[in-house]
């Protein structure tokens, strides 16, 4: 159930005492575990963080993680495409232009209808949430007033959101389509001008700057984009190097550049903001541009399964210094689950340790580490690394409440089964691989129940 039609004194206070198990991965290869914890929020940020006694004060709303539960950092999506979520599971056995052209244009093209984006944008927010998605970066469509309308939607949900209005200016469908390099600039300026009003000091919602990809945008709408995102100081997400057809088309339309990345950083558009996903198929000059850049890569792996589109060798990204996050990019991934995408992401990487001039065990993600990017590292990747993705003090209390086997009646049908001899590490791996939004019991954003089962 969605908080925002709720008015009830617990799930309004932003002064809070949490009580019970916490659990968050302070580096990549650490999973800690705070048992018998206290944490107090106030005004959506973490005050301090003890153990928890008997007496705990009556200015702060209690609330203990049932017997069983614990805390988890909320998930950062860090590139999902909330127009195409009405065709997730929807893509037969194509790949990413032919997918483009037969399912995904034509639903996007639909959602200028604002009674139809209002139903899709809704249903997304609401599933993330119960998903433990408490930021997320949107890819919305080419329609100005009904990206606004995502924005005010999260809004009133209360999701942390970047929305993204997508520009295309070229090798598009005739129906779906901006007219002109300008139009994609002007229009994008409407998107960044309509999140500043509804929240001006960007506390949830903040605009970012949305090149689809390269192919349909002309080079002259990618340098007025990225004009346009340094004047305003935005963030830009795009897509980089999904799949094999997508870069050698790449390389026909834009002969004049050195690489598929040079394209984007030839027009100011590889900036310590910018988020690129996929990154499957890059050479190391270009993975050393994109590390010199600080820009950062959504990981994609539900995603880059179900199209076909290949391996991602994610550690290969992180040696380098690249910051790396998780993204379900729905609707190519059929899931809009950032845990399905925690676990996919360490079986593929299983299979890059074997690829031919792999580093073998190198390759291989812990469990620990694919939570790590659903966090922090998507916290980096979206430049939230001082407001969220972990328990500190100064952090908002952006978090899910995880129940695992019979807690309070309420995950009875959970898939994941407790014996009750497992140690909090096991309990947590089970989670990763046998868990689901069923296991999501409760979403805080910055203080805020945003949701609750
Ligand atoms: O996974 C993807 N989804 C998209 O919508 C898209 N557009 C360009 N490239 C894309 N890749
Ligand atoms: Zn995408």
């Amino acid at each position: 159930m969605l908080r925002s039609s709720l008015t009830s004194a617990a799930a309004m206070s932003r002064n809070l005492v949490l009580t019970g198990t916490f659990i968050h991965t302070p580096s990549k290869t650490k999973l800690e575990v705070l048992t018998n914890t206290a944490v107090f929020v106030e005004n959506g940020v973490i005050t301090s963080i003890m153990p928890a006694t008997s007496s705990l004060p009556s200015t702060h709303h209690h609330i203990a993680s049932p017997e069983g539960s614990f805390f988890f950092p909320g998930f950062i999506d860090t590139h999902i495409h909330a127009s195409q979520y009405p065709n997730s599971g929807i893509f037969g056995t194509s790949t990413l232009l032919d997918w483009l052209k037969k399912y995904t244009f034509p639903l996007e093209r639909s959602l200028a209808d604002p009674v139809k984006a209002r139903q899709v944008y809704s249903r997304v927010l609401q599933r993330t949430l119960a998903n433990g998605t408490t930021t997320a970066s949107y890819f919305a469509t080419i329609d100005v007033d009904t990206t606004n309308l995502l924005a005010d939607l999260a809004l009133e949900t209360g999701q942390r959101a970047f929305i993204g209005r997508n520009c295309m200016d070229q090798e598009s469908p005739a129906d779906y389509v901006d007219p002109t390099p300008e139009a994609s600039v002007e229009r994008t300026q409407r998107v960044v001008e309509h999140c500043r009003k509804i929240d001006p000091e960007g506390k949830l919602i903040r605009p970012i700057v949305t090149p689809r990809f390269a192919p349909t945008c002309s080079a002259k709408s990618l340098r007025g984009l990225g004009d346009l995102a340094e004047k305003e100081d935005l963030h830009i997400q795009t897509h980089l190097s999904e799949n094999k057809p997508e870069c050698e088309w790449v390389a026909q339309l834009f002969e004049g550049s050195k690489s598929y990345a040079h394209v984007y950083d030839d027009a100011k558009l590889l900036t310590p903001k910018t988020v690129l996903a996929h990154v499957v198929h890059v050479s190391d000059e270009e993975v050393k541009l994109l590390a010199e850049r600080k820009s950062g890569v959504a990981h994609c792996p539900v995603s880059n399964n179900a199209l076909g589109s290949g391996c991602c060798g994610v550690k290969r990204l992180m040696r380098a210094g690249v910051k790396v996050g998780l993204g379900t990019d729905v609707s190519g991934g059929y899931s809009c689950s950032v845990l399905e995408n925690v676990r996919q992401a360490t079986l593929v990487s299983s299979l890059v340790a074997l690829q031919d001039g792999s580093k073998g065990e190198e390759e291989k993600l812990t469990f620990i580490e694919a939570l790590w990017l659903a966090t922090r590292g998507g916290a980096e990747v979206m430049g939230l690394e001082d407001k969220v993705g972990g328990f500190e003090v100064g952090k908002e209390f952006d978090a899910q409440l995880v129940g695992l086997g019979t807690v309070e009646g309420k995950v009875k049908d959970s898939a994941v089964d407790v014996f009750g001899w497992e140690d909090w590490e096991e309990k947590t791996a089970k989670w990763v691989y046998r868990g689901d939004e069923r296991n999501t019991l409760k979403v805080w954003v910055a203080g805020r129940e945003v949701y609750s089962k």
